[in-house]
């Protein structure tokens, strides 16, 4: 069994619907068992900023799939979710990037592993802090509470939590 992290992430309405339809997508899937998941945070646009917020977390999660065969799951449930690729880094219905897999490096065309640009995102790096504080981060080989403490103030204060109740329209 392979142990992978997977980022979640959405700012199209209803947000909260699509967080929920993609998690359940993965745990109806036969070859991905979740074991963790992070509270939700609410977080502001990164890149391109001229969009809404994001609802973001983190998930833990067991698979038999390959790489690719993870990835490829990842984009139909993109699909099934309506997600239209647009502007990059632009807005989307849900977004779902693989982080970690095991503690392979992997260069592909279609798929770098780790994530490369998950060790400078407060958005990423916050909610895996929740639920794996001492993983290392093998193209830094730092742990996530480390990279944490290097990230500008400014960008950790764009990370709140979440709840249900900050959207009674959601
Ligand atoms: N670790 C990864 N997880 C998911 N997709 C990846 C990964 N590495 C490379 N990709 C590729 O990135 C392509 C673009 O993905 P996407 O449109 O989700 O990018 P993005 O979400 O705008 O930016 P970012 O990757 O910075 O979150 C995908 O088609 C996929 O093949
Ligand atoms: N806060 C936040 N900003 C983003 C996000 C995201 O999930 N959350 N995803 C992006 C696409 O890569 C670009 N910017």
């Amino acid at each position: 069994m392979n142990k992978v992290y997977l980022a979640l992430g959405t700012n199209i309405e209803p947000r909260i619907n699509y967080l929920s339809n993609a998690l359940q997508e993965l745990e109806e899937s036969r070859d991905i068992s979740i074991r963790r998941k992070s509270p939700i945070y609410e977080t502001a646009p990164v890149g391109y900023t001229d969009q809404g917020d994001f609802l973001n977390m983190v998930i833990e999660a067991d698979t038999a799939l390959s790489t690719i065969e993870l990835l490829d799951k990842c984009q139909q449930i993109e699909k099934e979710l309506g997600r239209k690729r647009g502007i990059r880094f632009g807005p989307r219905t849900i977004d779902l990037d693989i982080l970690l897999y095991n503690h392979e490096n992997s260069k592909m065309e279609r798929l770098i592993i780790p994530h490369p640009r998950m060790h400078k995102r407060a958005f990423v790096l916050i909610p895996l802090n929740d639920i794996a504080p001492n993983l290392i981060i093998p193209a830094t080989e730092k742990r996530v509470a480390d990279l944490i403490n290097e990230l500008p103030e400014s960008d950790k204060k764009d990370v709140t939590i979440w709840t249900q109740k900050d959207s009674a329209d959601e």
